[in-house]
């Protein structure tokens, strides 16, 4: 067997903070850094005006709706700095409160030297948005504290019912951005957010997607210290995590140097499903792969995979033999492997065997959620590649939202010692320490059959070539991403088929 590596993870992703996080990395970069608040907004809007101009030219009209916290402040920068690079822009406030934020009236004076403000007091002031400009959303940032009603409500149905892009600056107006939502609130739906230097944990939810469009961060210089020095349980798994883990390989190395690996699955009529998972495996850098499928599955697997080893079952249909493990680096087991109380049977004995870390999806997952006493018997960091039904059954219970649903994810990982991918878009993974990281590549066109069977291939690959399992996890998940990513390019998200997402893999 190859010993794990060190876990790299540390040192290469990105926090994500709760709100009250946030104010304090604004309140320690302005008295450390030392800077003025009134100019760390304005280094904020400037990094917005930044992104927005690369992408509208100054011949789109723009209206900026401000409410009067800080974001409302950052609003009125972003007009005053639009309006001298020559956008046609209009402003208006929303009167919501009797006094604005301290820094929200220092840019007002600012910009009402260059412009005349519109206020709106009362419905009737909205203005009519017919011949649609670009709207950018400052009306409320991640200062809300309770659900937009009112005139703040009636300003964004406005807003959401005007067929125009719509920029929110930071967050939505009426997205809580780091708690549920009702269903009933009043809530900005942008075609993009514009986040200031880290993404939200909204940004995450599946029942918050319509609420944050496609999203960007924006740098604004906030203290690296503070981020470095600040405990959180979130992170977010951008292409900076690729460096470290894509080394030039050794002149003198040999296939023995990257590991073998075992994957276990198939039965009649799903031999495609462990054939996609070996592909991907061996893709993924694996040295040596021996598959192990009912007999069915010998012709095929030796057919579609010549690069692999094939140890066929006596069962012509499913699993039923316990291996010998001693060759393999690492194990895979589920993908299309059926549940038969025979494969059952072999699942069974083949955990107690086990004294390193194995990847299960699939019916491995189904039947550990019917025999949930084999999740105590599993090695510690394990890894589990649930999407969210098969998460419902491993937990016996459903959620009554997306923060809820992280809880859970969090309590059964830390529970049972595991690492468990919650699949779909930004996957989930969470670690035994507690930690969850948000993935930030792939897309829709990998909402397809058999796209999860070849991320059981890649981090049984990379597991094999003795790489940590939290870094086999998430790096797995972003690279399967990546490849889903590059295939789309070519083919287009509906074209896109499980195999693509292996021929576009690239390390
Ligand atoms: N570190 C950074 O990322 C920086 C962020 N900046 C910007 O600042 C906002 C956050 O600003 P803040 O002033 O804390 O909050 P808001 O602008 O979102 O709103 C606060 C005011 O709005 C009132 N409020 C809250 N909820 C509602 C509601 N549902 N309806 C109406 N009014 C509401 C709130 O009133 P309270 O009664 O709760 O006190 C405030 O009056 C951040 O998103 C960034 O855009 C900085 O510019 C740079 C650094
Ligand atoms: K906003």
């Amino acid at each position: 067997m190859l010993t794990f590596g060190h876990n790299m993870l540390k040192s290469f992703r990105m926090n994500v903070f709760s709100v009250s996080q946030i104010r304090d990395w604004d309140a320690f970069t302005i008295a450390h850094e030392p800077i003025h608040s009134i100019d760390l907004m304005e280094r904020a809007s400037s990094a917005f005006v930044r992104w927005f101009c690369a992408r509208f030219d100054d011949r789109c009209p723009v209206i900026v709706f401000c409410g009067m916290g800080n974001n409302g402040g950052d609003g009125l920068a972003i007009s005053r700095m639009l309006l001298q690079k020559c956008y046609n822009v209009r402003t208006c406030v929303v009167k919501h409160s009797p006094k604005g934020s301290a820094d929200f009236s220092r840019n007002l004076e600012r910009l009402e030297s260059l412009t005349a403000i519109e206020w709106i007091e009362t419905a009737a002031d909205i203005p009519t948005l017919l011949s649609p400009p670009i709207v950018i959303d400052a009306l409320l940032g991640s200062g809300l504290s309770r659900p937009a009603e009112g005139l703040m409500a009636e300003v964004i149905q406005r807003i959401n019912d005007a067929q125009t892009p719509v920029i929110s600056v930071d967050i939505a107006a009426g997205l809580f951005a780091d708690m549920p939502n009702a269903p009933s609130d009043s809530i900005i739906k942008p075609t993009h957010t514009v986040a200031f230097q880290c993404p939200k944990l909204a940004f995450f939810q599946p029942q918050c997607a319509e609420f944050v469009g496609e999203w960007d961060i924006v740098s604004i210089g906030l203290s690296e210290k503070y981020e470095l020095q600040t405990p959180t349980s979130y992170f977010y798994t951008d292409a900076a995590i690729i460096e470290p883990f894509t080394k030039a390989r050794k002149k003198y190395s040999h296939k023995g140097s990257f590991g073998h690996a075992l994957l276990i699955g198939g039965s009649y009529g799903k031999i495609g499903s462990i054939v996609l998972s070996a592909k991907a495996c061996l893709r993924s850098g694996a040295g040596l792969l021996t598959v192990q499928a009912p007999q069915c599955g010998y012709d095929i697997i030796q057919t579609s995979i010549p690069e692999a080893m094939v140890l066929p079952d006596w069962h012509w249909r499913i699993n039923t033999a316990v291996p010998n493990i001693e060759p393999y680096s690492a194990i895979g087991i589920g993908p299309g492997m059926g549940q038969d109380p025979q494969t059952l049977l072999m699942l069974r004995e083949l955990l107690t065997l086990l004294t390193s870390p194995i990847v299960l999806d699939a019916d491995a997952l189904n039947l550990l959620s019917k025999h949930p006493d084999m999740l105590t018997i599993l090695p510690k960091n394990s890894i589990l590649t649930p999407h969210p039904k098969e998460l419902q059954r491993l937990l016996g219970q459903s959620w009554k939202d997306d923060y809820e649903k992280l809880t859970l994810l969090r309590d059964f990982s830390q529970k049972y010692q595991l690492i468990v991918c919650l699949k779909g878009a930004h996957t989930a993974v969470a670690l035994p320490d507690g930690s969850i990281h948000f993935n930030s590549t792939g897309n829709p066109g990998m909402a397809t059959g058999g796209s999860g069977d070849v991320l059981t291939g890649i981090i049984t690959g990379l597991l094999a070539q003795g790489m940590h399992p939290t870094d086999a996890a998430v790096f797995g998940v972003f690279q399967h991403g990546k490849a889903g990513d590059r295939a789309a390019q070519k083919c287009t998200q509906p074209a896109l088929i499980a195999s693509d997402i292996i021929n576009e893999m690239r390390w």
